[in-house]
């Protein structure tokens, strides 16, 4: 449990967590360095899809693995006639048996002729007896025609699907063909979410003083599209109690199975703000508390004892959707084991100048949800911390630095979950775990 020293202003957001704000492209640095790739798993193929292959398949016998006839017909010994032989192993010379499409093919075949091609009559003595019929193609049958040999799609051993896929109901396919009952996948991080307010009400026209929720109808979504597995989502209010309950790993109905929970609100320092203290009470520790950017500053990062993951999002919806970008998206990467999302490059369409700083002086960035056209990133209208209807129509989100940006001059864009990464101008940065990035 980490110890909680003032710091000097006491009215910062800050005061009290002994944590300092830190820079935007830190705190995303740090939200993916802070946790490592969820252990692998082994789950049945029908739940495999989409998950990405931790352990190579193999084929665990030639494929297919015996001998088998591509037609309807006979299953053929030497040259014709052919007296027909009911199910003698090997087939011997001059004899044949009925077979089916995918039937085993007896030893000693030679060829197998199709049902079309052939004719079975009665010989001299009143045994049955193949011939090739007029019908035939020319040189039917020929030495092992439509005989399908073991071992043509794959030879036992062989790597059939690479470690690092992800799956496709088709891999899934092969698996079960080569023999695999469960594939060893990387699990996504499970991601319960804990929505706070008295005042937010979940349908209809709120009354002045009651806002309606803006996390629940988008969470879920948002959650899966940036790797993680939606949980439970928990509704409380604002008491301390509620918030200890909630975030508690211990209880019946909790969110022990979670590897991550999220809370909406309570991250300032009004009396209803519970996220650190609740966190401290629960003997938790705080990784990130406040990062110098706008809007979202409050957001917080705190690991519990029970291994989970609380980000604190801000309550104004804005502000949580940039935090969860921030912060939310980097943690659920680094848990299933992939690359820091990318960034890409844009050529901004606006001047920016510089942040008139926070708090402790530290100027932020400025996360701004823009649209492009011709190439260049253009802010969107009603982008206010407590706004979605920017967002709502935004290709990406441009990352002006502190110091601002002039119109013309590359700007770094996050894309947005749920846009295709195609939307910025110059192509993506790809950046890996444990390569620094900076903006
Ligand atoms: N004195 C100060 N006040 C505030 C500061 C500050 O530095 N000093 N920071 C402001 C900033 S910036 C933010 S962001 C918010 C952070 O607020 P909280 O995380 O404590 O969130 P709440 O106070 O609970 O709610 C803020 C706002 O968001 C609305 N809200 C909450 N949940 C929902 C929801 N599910 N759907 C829609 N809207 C929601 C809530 O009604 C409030 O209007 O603090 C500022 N204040
Ligand atoms: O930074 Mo707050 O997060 O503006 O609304």
């Amino acid at each position: 449990m980490m110890t909680f020293t003032p710091i000097a202003d006491p009215t910062s957001p800050m005061a009290g967590t002994g944590l300092h704000s830190i820079d935007w492209p830190e705190a995303r640095r740090l939200a993916y360095d802070c946790a490592g790739p969820l252990p692998t798993a082994q789950v049945p193929l029908h739940a495999a899809a989409g998950r990405t292959l931790s352990s190579a398949v193999t084929a665990l016998q030639d494929l297919p693995h015996y001998a088998s006839s591509a037609m309807d017909g006979w299953a053929l010994s030497g040259d014709g006639p052919w007296l027909l032989a009911a199910g003698q192993q090997p087939l011997a010379p001059g004899t044949a048996a009925v077979i089916a499409t995918g039937g085993l093919v007896p030893e000693g075949t030679s060829a197998v002729l199709r049902k079309e091609s052939g004719l079975v009559a009665e010989d001299g003595a009143g045994r049955p007896v193949l011939t090739v019929s007029a019908d035939a193609k020319p040189g039917e049958p020929r030495p092992g025609q439509h005989v399908r040999p073991a071992g043509t799609e794959a030879l036992a051993g062989e790597t059939l699907i690479p470690a690092g896929t992800v799956l496709n109901p088709a891999h899934l396919a092969l698996a079960a063909v080569a023999g695999h009952d469960l594939v060893e996948v990387q699990p996504q991080p499970v991601v319960s979410v804990v929505l706070t307010g008295s005042e937010v009400v979940t349908s209809g026209i709120p009354a002045p003083g009651n806002v309606r929720d803006t996390f629940g109808p988008q969470l879920g979504t948002v959650i899966s599209q940036l790797g993680g597995i939606p949980g439970n989502f928990t509704r409380i209010g604002d008491s301390f109690a509620a918030w200890l309950e909630a975030l508690d790993g211990s209880g019946p109905d909790s969110a022990a199975r979670a590897d991550v929970v999220i809370t909406t609100g309570g991250t300032g320092k009004s009396g209803t703000d519970h996220f650190r203290d609740a966190v401290a009470a629960l003997g938790g520790r705080l990784l990130l508390d406040g990062v110098a950017m706008r809007p979202g500053h409050p957001a917080v990062l705190a690991e519990l004892p029970d291994g989970r993951f609380a980000v604190g999002l801000p309550g104004n919806p804005l502000a949580a959707m940039m935090a969860l970008a921030t912060i939310g998206a980097p943690l659920l990467a680094a848990l299933g084991n992939q690359p820091l999302p990318q960034l890409q490059h844009a050529t901004s369409g606006n001047d920016f100048g510089p942040d008139g700083g926070c708090s402790d002086g530290k100027g932020r960035t400025r996360l701004i949800p823009c649209r492009f056209l011709s190439g260049l990133a253009f802010p969107v209208s009603h982008t206010g911390p407590g706004m979605m209807r920017g967002l709502a129509w935004a290709e990406g989100v441009m990352v002006v630095p502190p110091g601002g940006v002039d119109s013309g001059q590359p700007v770094a864009v996050l894309p947005l979950p749920w846009t295709p990464a195609a939307a910025a101008t110059q192509t993506a940065v790809s950046v890996g775990r444990n390569t620094p990035w900076h903006a």
